[in-house]
């Protein structure tokens, strides 16, 4: 039995000051293991990102017990919890005039010195970070100065910086041209297959999902509908009964396949 690298039990989550018909995030179990590679998928406003951000503690839920590592993440110091987790969020913007370097840096916080200082060795990781993600060119450019894929991609080199076990991404992609959807997939099957990195990543293109990652998780309303072996849960039928949509599934070949979306419905 792998290791468990998040469980998350009875999670009962609902936004503050809501109006009268508040969204709930309701999970009874999930659990992530070592090394999985989860894609984190369902249709607009079923809950994945508030997921997300449940997990990295950037909002609280109102009941149920996570644990990271078997450690209770309100227990958790800033500290290590970035050795734990990283996450690219989905709108990255930053409020301060940062430059590329000083935000890919910040991967660094947890390694740093009481008195901030950065190692020989922290510069080596994110320059080499700023190097696999194509964006050393831009190192002093302010991050409000880039195109919407250069700064997604800067936001990811900052979690490879960070080389936490866990890596969480709301959709990593969606700024990104084909070119650099690849960089980045190749890089997470990377991460994961030789340094054993859990990766969860939020997707909506379902090529990318069945082409990359191994498990899904799909949620709706607030709930886990599906969760298991994407070859086998990603069919045609759970596509119609959850994205609405008709497709075909062409090319299967053990865990690599195609689904062609069918326009005309
Ligand atoms: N700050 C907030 N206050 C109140 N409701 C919110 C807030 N943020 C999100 N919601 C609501 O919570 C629900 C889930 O939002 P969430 O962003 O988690 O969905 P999602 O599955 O990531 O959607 P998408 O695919 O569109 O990114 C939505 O109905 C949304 O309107």
């Amino acid at each position: 039995m792998s290791l468990v690298n998040i469980s998350i039990d009875d999670l009962f989550f609902t936004y503050p000051l809501s109006d009268e018909n508040p969204f709930t995030l309701k999970i009874n179990e999930l659990k992530i293991y070592d090394a999985d590679f989860i894609s984190l998928i369902g249709p607009n406003g079923c809950g994945k990102s508030t997921l997300l951000k449940i997990i990295t503690r950037l909002l609280k839920p109102q009941k149920g017990e996570i644990k990271v590592f078997d450690k209770s993440l309100n227990k958790i110091s800033q500290k290590e919890l970035a050795k734990y987790i990283s996450y690219v969020p989905q709108t990255n913007y930053s409020v301060f005039p940062y430059s590329v370097y000083e935000i890919v840096m910040m991967g660094r916080f947890h390694n740093l010195s009481l008195m901030g200082f950065e190692t020989s060795e922290d510069k080596e990781i994110v320059k080499s970070a700023l190097n696999e993600m194509q964006v050393y060119h831009l190192a002093k450019k302010g991050i409000k100065e880039l195109s919407g894929g250069e700064a997604q991609r800067v936001f990811i080199a900052r979690a490879i910086a960070q080389q936490s076990k866990i890596i969480l991404l709301d959709e990593p992609t969606s700024h990104l041209d084909l070119e650099h959807q690849i960089l980045i997939f190749n890089k997470l099957i990377e991460l994961n297959s030789k340094d054993n990195k859990t990766i969860i990543t939020v997707s909506h293109d379902l090529n990318l999902v069945a082409n990359f990652s191994r498990r899904i998780v799909l949620l709706k309303d607030g709930m886990i509908k599906l969760d298991g072996d994407k070859s086998v849960l990603l069919n045609k039928e759970n596509i119609k009964k959850y994205f609405n949509v008709d497709a075909e599934i062409i090319n299967n070949t053990d865990d690599k396949f195609n689904i062609v979306i069918n326009p005309n419905i």
